[in-house]
Formats: structure tokens, sequence, C-alpha cells
């Protein structure tokens, strides 16, 4: 173990993402010497500078096509790494930087799916070649199993309709198959450690074979190669499954918690088996790859197919037929692209943009840390407007610390919204989140007489009203208060202090934003900060710009019931499509989103402005998507502006016809009114 703790933890957080150790400690020492030991630059971000650092420095080596020098350089770096970063480093790490072949193959994770034995295949006798087979098998069906106490050396049976609708000629003769799906690490014996993890030799080209048999029996095979790269240790295949699942899960939320990847390369199986009775190459790079990315390099990664047809695909002889090759080439990494700083040094803190995949533009905006006026939006801010009852003019540093709470709660009902941690009360958070999310309560919603979204639809003849949800709202102390800036009921005031990240998303859905650090209930998170436009200049503004890809407007009537007939220019917007903050970037899920909005006062008592803050609704994991629901009402016909087709990958998803669930022939999806409804969708939703 590395004698300093920072150099130690960094390695630990490297070795999560399964870096290798060796690559970890030689960049290490060049940040380290370039960052003049400020460490705080190295671990800023769960260490997203030496992430890609790291990177950079496996794409150098790989590069690096003198392999006598590069291997002289290597094993000259790794002694060195071990005098100055990890002077009691194990010995078996120590033992691997020697003795080590230029190029050797070590195949890390085989699965196999079906009853009975593969003949004449080039996969078993590869691995029987490697020598012993150290075998792990999973239940294929169960969640529990694969996320969590997986226990080797289980095997269960799935019962499987083999035949079902797939006309098949592989499989036909099968009608109920017995499928296992077997998940095995197969290596050779000197790649073992004591510990039963696995040295491999190189991470730089891996390959994916798939082949099949006519009894349906398939095989997916990943095969890792080096190529006189350093020396690191595979981690043991358990890590390896349950690292991809959560970080499907965590990081890109495009599938629900059931997800499992042992189920998933099940699906795989079946889909090879239905593939391979009359596919083409082409229609299985279309399945890889998406159809409208055919030799594309959208994600840079070189799929070559090698059909290797032993048999006529039609063949009905049990014999292996076919054996797909698809090599990736890591050579082709996608670009990473990082921006330090979107927010242009305007929040106090710094908010990274990371684009993973290197071929999104740019979002194309201006980034604004408060709200500003368009035009005809009046936001009328005076001292005189605040009355004695709706500030603290004699209290002096933290409210609450006070033993009796101060003018300043009353909104709240005599009592703070915030806990001196600085996080939303459970109560009151719990009442928020019901009233949006919980059965629609008609005394919830308020119906004006003559609604301004209507008017600005048609203001000769208006719709009735849809409704619009009567929100609770927190109230900060703010200039006419005399508590001091640090008081704990001045929260969304003082800006953004959790480290967050744009980024994109996996799943379709564009930027999203995550939090890199874990994030506690009821924590503020940022506001949804933009242009103040009328409901008006909004609806104007829309109708010009209606094929923009992504719309950003919220209405602010949240307190719209406290109003007999609202005036147009006091019906206000916030539009972040062109001037906005981080907010912006935050993706909509249905109903269970790990962010809600609340209304803020702050500035003034007059609620046809106010702030809207996203707070956390649960605790948020680090790395995790942050996401509101948008109240969309997928099913709503009547909006001029088309929405997405929802990819929350919330088990609750409302988009059913983005499913199939729904047919999609006639139905518009809408978004951007959408929002601005999201009273009443919610409520035609819940009932
Ligand atoms: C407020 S923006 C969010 C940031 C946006 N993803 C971007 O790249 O700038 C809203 C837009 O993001 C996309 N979006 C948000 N949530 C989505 C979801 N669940 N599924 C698909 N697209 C989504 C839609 O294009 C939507 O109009």
């Amino acid at each position: 173990m590395a004698k300093d703790p920072r150099v130690h933890k960094a390695i630990t957080a490297m070795k999560r993402l399964t870096f290798p150790q060796e690559d970890v400690i030689a960049v290490l020492r060049k940040l380290l010497k370039l960052y003049e030991k400020r460490w705080e630059l190295i671990e800023e971000d769960n260490y997203a500078t030496l992430v890609e650092a790291i990177l950079e420095y496996q794409k150098e080596e790989k590069n690096d096509v003198n392999s006598s020098r590069n291997n002289y350089n290597l094993k000259d770096h790794s002694e060195n790494r071990h005098e100055d970063l990890l002077d009691d480093q194990a010995p078996s790490v120590r033992e691997s930087h020697n003795g080590r072949a230029d190029r050797e193959e070590v195949q890390l994770l085989s699965l196999e799916a079906g009853e009975q034995e593969l003949k004449d295949s080039s996969l078993s006798q590869s691995a029987r070649n490697r020598g012993n087979l150290h075998s792990s098998t999973y239940q294929a069906s169960t969640r529990q199993n694969s996320l969590a106490g997986r226990e080797s050396k289980v095997q269960t049976n799935e019962r499987e309709n083999f035949q079902g609708d797939h006309q098949h000629g592989l499989v036909a003769s099968h009608k109920r198959k017995e499928l296992d799906i077997t998940i095995q690490q197969i290596t050779s014996e000197k790649d073992k450690r004591v510990d039963g993890s696995v040295r491999h030799r190189a991470s730089l080209q891996s390959t994916l074979n798939i082949a099949s048999s006519t009894c349906g029996k398939v095989i997916i095979s990943l095969t890792c190669k080096s190529n006189g790269l350093p020396n690191s240790w595979s981690p043991n295949i358990d890590a390896v499954v349950k690292h991809a699942e959560d970080k499907y899960l965590r990081s890109y939320k495009i599938i629900g918690p059931e997800f499992s990847l042992v189920q998933f390369l099940k699906e795989l199986c079946n889909s090879f088996l239905e593939l391979s009775s009359n596919s083409t190459v082409n229609s299985l790079v279309s399945e890889i790859m998406g159809p409208n990315q055919q030799g594309s390099s959208r994600d840079n990664i070189e799929i070559k197919i090698n059909k290797r047809i032993r048999k006529s695909e039609s063949s009905s002889s049990s014999s292996l037929v076919v054996a797909q090759k698809h090599s990736i080439s890591l050579e082709k990494r996608r670009p990473l692209r990082k921006l330090p700083d979107i927010t242009n040094g305007t929040e106090k803190v710094r908010i990274s943009l990371l684009d993973e995949f290197g071929n999104e533009r740019l979002p194309d905006f201006v980034y604004i840390p408060q709200n500003i006026s368009y035009q005809g939006a009046y936001v009328q801010v005076s001292l005189a407007r605040i009355s004695d009852e709706d500030c603290c003019a004699s209290c002096e540093g933290d409210c609450l610390s006070s033993s009796f709470p101060c003018a300043c709660a009353r909104v709240t009902g005599g009592e703070f919204a915030y806990t001196t941690e600085g996080l939303l009360k459970e109560k009151f958070l719990d009442a928020c989140i019901l009233m949006s999310e919980g059965p629609p309560e008609d005394h919830h919603y308020y119906y004006c007489s003559d609604c301004p979204c209507e008017r600005a639809k048609n203001a000769h003849r208006p719709e009735k009203c849809k409704g619009h949800l009567v929100r609770k709202f927190v109230k900060e102390c703010w200039r006419k208060c005399r508590c001091s800036m640090q008081c704990g009921n001045r929260v969304v005031q003082r800006g953004i202090t959790c480290k967050l990240q744009v980024f994109l998303t996996a799943g379709g859905k564009g930027w999203g934003l995550r939090t890199l650090e874990e994030i506690p209930k009821g924590a503020f998170v940022c506001e949804y900060v933009g242009e103040i436009l009328t409901n008006m200049e909004l609806y104007e503004r829309n109708k010009r710009n209606c094929k923009d890809r992504h719309t950003y407007p919220v209405l602010m009537d949240a307190d719209w019931g406290t109003e007999r007939v609202l005036k147009d220019e006091d019906a206000l917007c916030l539009d972040a499509t062109y001037y906005g903050n981080v907010g912006r970037f935050i993706n909509h899920r249905c109903n269970d989103a790990n962010l809600i909005d609340i209304p803020v006062e702050v500035e003034t008592p007059d609620r046809h402005y106010y702030h809207l803050a996203f707070f956390t609704k649960k605790k948020v994991a680090a790395f995790e998507e942050l996401t509101w629901d948008y109240g969309i009402d997928f099913n709503d016909h009547n909006h001029p502006i088309e929405a997405f087709q929802c990819s929350c990958g919330s088990a609750r998803c409302r988009d059913l016809k983005g499913k199939g669930i729904i047919k999609q022939n006639s139905v518009k999806n809408h978004a951007t009114e959408s929002l601005m409804n999201s009273v009443q969708k919610k409520k035609t939703n819940n009932r």
C-alpha cells in the first residue's frame, strides 16, 4: 500500500474505474510535477483531471510504435514509480513488471447460453488452449442476484421458449429449452494472483466474439490482447459485472433499477440467434450501432466484422455455424472534451462540461447566474414594497439560532423551512413532494377566470383555464433584514455550492446535469435561471422558434391563486434557451426524478416573480444524473411545439407511445407548453 494516503486514495479511486495501477502511478507522477504537488487540482471533481490524463497517457502509449523502446521506458518508469510513490507496494505488483511477454492474450469474459455442447468451436478451443477455466455462474433472471451478494458456483436454469416467435432454422427443432447463462473468467494459470484476481497484460485492444451452434447455444467472448503495454491486474469478474451495471444505473440512468447485465447478455444471445437465421452483416451492424450509424464513427469504435461461416446459415446441422468477429479498437477512443467552467467564473463554484463521446455540438447560450428581464417583464423590486411583516429588521446574526422564529418564517407557518445544516426540513419537503406528485386534490389548484395562458393563445376566444397548482413557498431573509449574509435562512441567494457537471447523456437526451458528489436529501442544488419574459412574449417567441431542438420555458404561476385578474405583464415566465444557468441542462424524468422545484421568495413579496429552486427529493449518489419532472403530458395533442420522445428510463415513464405501447401515427409530441401547463397535466395523468 502507498504510504501517502492521497496517493493511495487516488489509486483506489482509479482502480474502481479499472485503470491499471501502473498507468495511474505514471500519470500521477507527471501531474504532481506539473501542478507542483497541488493535490487539490488532481482531486477536484472526483479526479476528473486524473482520469483524463490517464486516458491521454494510454493513448500515447499505444501510439508508441517502437515496442522495445517502449518496453524499456515502461520498465524504467515502473521502477521509479515504486520509489517515489508507492514505497511499500505489494510484492506481487512489483513482480508483474518483470518477465512480461510482448504479446499475450487473456480472455476476460466468456458468456455461454444454451444446453448442448459446442462442437468445433474455435472459442471453446481457444479457451481450452489457455489453460484453466475459472468459472462463476449467475442466475440470469433476478436483480438481487445480479447486483448484490453474487455467489459463484451457483447455477440456475431458466425456462425459455426458444421457438416462440423466432422462426429460426437453427433452433426450430427445440420446442422448449433450458437456458443457462454462465459467465466464465478464463485465464491462464500464470496470470492468476494469489487473491484470485487476474492479471491482464493489455487494455487497448479487445475482441468481441459471438458464436452459435445449430442447437441454439451461443457463446459471447470478450478477449483482451496486449501489445507490449504495461502490466496490470484485471479485476474479478464479479466486480466487472457490478461496475458495468452501476455505471449504467448511476451515471447514465438509461435503465431501471431492475437492470441486470447478465440478463442483457442473455438477450444479446437470443438476438444473435434470431439475426443469424437471415441476417446480413449490415443488419447486425445496424443492431449494434443503430440504423443511422452504419459506417459512421459516432462512437469512434471500429467494428470489423469477419463473417466466418463454416456452414450455411440456414443449415440445421448441429455444428458451430457462425462466428462474427467485432474487433473493438480502443486505439480510436473517442476524444474527450472538457470545458473547465461553463459559468465563466460567474458562480462561486466551477461547473465543468464533459463530452465523453466527443461529437456533440457545444451548447450555445450565455451563462447568467441570475434572472434578467428580457423586455416587457417588469419585476418590481423596491424596499418600499417590503413591509415590516416581510422582513426581520431587528434580527442579527443567524435567524435560525434565535429562540423565536422571526417574521421571515411567517410564510412557512412560523417555522423556518431550513435546518441549521442548510437543508429543507423533511416535513416541508415531503409536503411539497406530495402536492406535486400525490393524488390531485381540487383545493391544490387554482383556475383563472381569464387565464393569461389561454389569452396568449387566442385573445378573442380563450379556452378555459387548465388550472395552476397552488405551491408552497420558501421565504428567505433579504436586504431589509438585519441578519447576516451567513444567516441560515439565506440558502438559495447564496448560490450553488454542490459540485456539478454538465455531461453528454448516453440515452439520447442530449446534455444533462450530474452531481460529482453525494448530495443529501433536501439540499439546494441550483436555481432555474433564465430571461424573464411575459407570458405573451414567450408565446410569440415560441411561435417563431418552434423548431428549436431544446426549449426551456417555465411558467411562474405558483401564486396566481391570489390574483383576481392577472394582467399580461404580470404573468411571467423564465426562458433559459438563450440566457440561462446550469438549471437549463436538467433533463426530465417521469415521476421518480431526484429533484423538485420549489418557489422561493427573496427580493419581493410580490409573487408574480420568484426564484425557482431545485432541491433534492432524496439522497443523490455521486455521478448520478439530476432530473426533475417537467410535468409533461405526453398524450397532449394540442401543443404547438413538438416535444421529445421521452427516454427518462423510469419504470413509471408516462410516454407510452415512445415505447410503442400507444401507436404514434397521428399523435404529436409537445414539450414547451407542457412545462407551462404542467399542473393540469400531472393532474390528468394521476387520474
Ligand atoms: C431543459 S432541456 C435539458 C437539457 C438538454 N438535454 C440539452 O441538451 O440542452 C430540455 C430538453 O432536453 C431533452 N430532454 C430532456 N429530458 C428528456 C428525456 N427524458 N428524454 C428525451 N429527451 C429529453 C429534450 O430535447 C428537451 O426539450
